[in-house]
């Protein structure tokens, strides 16, 4: 079974449009994006059309690469204090002199629709989610709407960042699966693979995850978004080889990513009508 997020997606995003009219809300989505990397501005450029799609206004911030911390800081702050944002999204990575951690620790968590403060980490592990990072929110929609069990399930999560791994692994955790996180000091990690009801790969590498790794009957989760060597944008598993032995796959792309975006258009949405200060413009 390929699990098509892609599709699933585009019907999320129907319901969601249909939900905001019905509330008569004019929910905004503020992107903040420093420099000019191509990916990022890609990514940045759809997230914008997805808020088109539903009916979501978006404001992007652009700073320079040059940026500092303080004028980062300075842009979230504005955000925060303006009643009119919903959401706030500041686009990762950052320019690497630009201190991360403060600046998404500057965001307030009620705008907060990727999910990364610490204190919404923290209310995901300690199993009481609020907004929670989208692609492994997105990943668990897929499940869900496949009526793929978790619970009991062996899955194991390969990645430990803090947008997406750990996130995984704490509602896999949440969801009652017996959850096993791996990364690149892991050892035995083939066979700790092989061993996954539910395997989730978001490593970064082309045809990591090969056939022999995987057992017959898994659920294959692919988030990696790579290139191959000829440039064909790919994910982290032999996708060819690994359907024919797993009993569900996400494919690259129309996988997790569409579900990324649309779980992000779900939390802005949220976010809209728990702010009580949110005017309709
Ligand atoms: N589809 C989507 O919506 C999204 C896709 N992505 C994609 O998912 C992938 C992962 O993203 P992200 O989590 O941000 O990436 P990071 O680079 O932050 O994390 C990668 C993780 O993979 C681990 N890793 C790397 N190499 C190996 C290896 N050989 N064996 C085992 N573990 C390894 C690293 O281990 P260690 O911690 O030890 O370094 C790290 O924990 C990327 O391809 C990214 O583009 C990301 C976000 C959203
Ligand atoms: N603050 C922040 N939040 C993020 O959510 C965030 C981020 N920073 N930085 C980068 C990663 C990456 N990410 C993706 C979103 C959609 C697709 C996606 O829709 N991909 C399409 C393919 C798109 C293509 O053609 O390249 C697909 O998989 O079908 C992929 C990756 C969100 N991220």
């Amino acid at each position: 079974m390929i699990l098509d997020g892609k599709a699933l997606s585009e019907k999320r995003l129907e319901i969601l449009k249909e939900q905001i009219e019905d509330a008569g809300l004019y929910p905004h989505l503020a992107t903040v994006l420093v420099g000019q990397d191509p990916a990022s501005q890609m990514y940045v450029r759809m997230k914008h059309r997805a808020c088109e799609r539903v009916g979501i206004g978006s404001v992007g911030i652009e700073l320079p690469a040059e940026a500092t911390t303080q004028e980062v800081l300075a842009a979230v702050n504005r955000l925060n204090n303006d009643c009119d944002i919903a959401g706030i999204l500041v686009q990762l990575p950052l320019p690497a002199r630009v201190d991360t951690e403060r600046v998404i620790e500057a965001v307030l968590p009620a705008k907060d629709v990727d999910g990364f403060h610490p204190t919404n980490l923290g209310k995901l592990f300690s199993g009481h989610p609020a907004f929670v990072p989208c692609t492994p929110q997105g990943i668990m929609t897929i499940l869900a709407e496949y009526g793929i069990e978790t619970e009991g399930k062996n899955a194991v999560v390969v990645g430990r960042s803090v947008d997406v791994g750990r996130p995984m692994a704490a509602l896999l955790l949440n969801a009652n699966a017996t959850v096993t996180i791996c990364h690149s000091k892991t050892q035995n990690l083939p066979a700790i693979m092989r061993q996954a009801d539910i395997l989730v790969s978001a490593i970064g590498r082309a045809n990591f995850v090969r056939a022999d790794m995987v057992k017959e009957g898994a659920v294959v989760v692919d988030v990696g978004i790579n290139h191959d060597e000829n440039g064909k944008l790919c994910g982290d598993v032999d996708f060819e080889a690994v359907k024919e032995k797993a009993s569900a796959i996400t494919p690259v792309p129309g996988g997790v990513g569409p579900m990324t975006i649309a779980t992000l258009m779900e939390n802005t949405f949220r976010a809209a009508r728990a702010n009580s200060c949110t005017r309709v413009l």
